[in-house]
């Protein structure tokens, strides 16, 4: 059995897929590959696999292929496609392709990871998110303001339709989704499922920018000092999971709740208040 999982833009994604190999452990060795692009990247992986009669494929997919929320809980039967961002766009039609290649040629299976919004690190301290530059992401902005990093969050769009007007998410534990992807393999392995499959990996929770800012002050005993900003372009309102399919089929559950996701974050923060740059020197 061999694990392939792409890994694009984000780097809490890679943070994942370390854990999950971390909690694999030695018994499996798994090419672990990456790639910067999602289209180029399949059409790679997808001949090199063939090229190694490698037929099973679980993928790092995105709960941003839905666009936005006709109906909430999301569930993996919510139309795709109609994204917001040219990266849901890419995953999206990454799904697709995979799709069509497991309806032409029953030797492959795939199972595509749905991630709501990753967050945490691992509870050592010792693999954590690093963004390059300013991070795009709240949790890893909110825990460089906590740590003195930056002087101020800025909150983007307060006039939401939402519980206090900022935008809503389904926050997931990075260890909770490296778990989903070894469920994911042991499903694969186990060859009780054929084709392609999606599964959402989220809590089923939503939790607004400022349900996080106070969790992630509480966490830390820090001030997180914000400001209200216009909304950002391309962002949705609200969107949680539906993840009964996991449950279901992969026995999979997400444990770890918001005060867990906050604590690890800023264990690894305060060990790493500048990254992983300065930590090298
Ligand atoms: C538009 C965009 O980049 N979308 C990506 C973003 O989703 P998504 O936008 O959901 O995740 P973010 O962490 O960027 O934002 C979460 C919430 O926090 C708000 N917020 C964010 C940063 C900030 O400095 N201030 C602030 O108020 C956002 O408006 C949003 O309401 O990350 C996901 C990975 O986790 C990706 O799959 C999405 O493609």
């Amino acid at each position: 059995m061999i694990l392939i999982t792409i890994f694009l833009q984000h780097k809490i994604d890679c943070v994942a897929h370390f854990a999950a190999l971390k909690a694999v452990g030695e018994s499996c060795k798994f090419p672990l590959q990456y790639y910067q692009n999602n289209i180029t990247g399949t059409s790679i992986l997808l001949e090199a696999m063939t090229e190694t009669n490698c037929f099973n494929l679980v993928y790092s997919s995105s709960a941003t292929v839905y666009g936005e929320p006709e109906f909430l809980p999301l569930t993996e039967d919510h139309p795709t496609g109609k994204c917001t961002s040219p990266y849901g766009k890419s995953k999206y039609f990454t799904e697709e392709i995979l799709k069509d290649l497991c309806a032409s040629d029953n030797r492959w299976n795939a199972i595509s990871l749905r991630y709501f919004n990753p967050v945490g690190a691992h509870s050592s301290g010792r693999i954590g998110e690093d963004p390059n530059g300013e991070p795009n992401n709240l949790m890893p902005y909110i825990s460089q303001v906590a740590v003195g990093r930056r002087p101020v969050l800025h909150v983007y769009g307060t006039d939401y339709p939402t519980k206090d007007g900022t935008g809503v998410r389904d926050y997931i534990h990075i260890v909770d989704l490296a778990m989903g992807h070894v469920r994911a393999l042991d499903k694969l392995g186990s060859g009780e499922i054929r084709g392609f499959t999606a599964y959402n990996l989220g809590t089923g929770a939503g939790y607004s920018v400022l349900e996080m800012v106070n969790a992630f002050a509480e966490a830390s005993g820090r001030q997180v000092p914000y400001e209200k900003c216009p909304r950002r372009p391309g962002d949705i309102a609200e969107s949680y999971a539906d993840a009964t399919r996991a449950a279901e089929s992969l026995n999979w559950r997400a444990e770890k709740g918001i005060k867990e996701m906050c604590a690890d974050t800023w264990n690894w923060q305060q060990s790493n208040p500048n990254g992983y740059a300065a930590s090298k020197l």
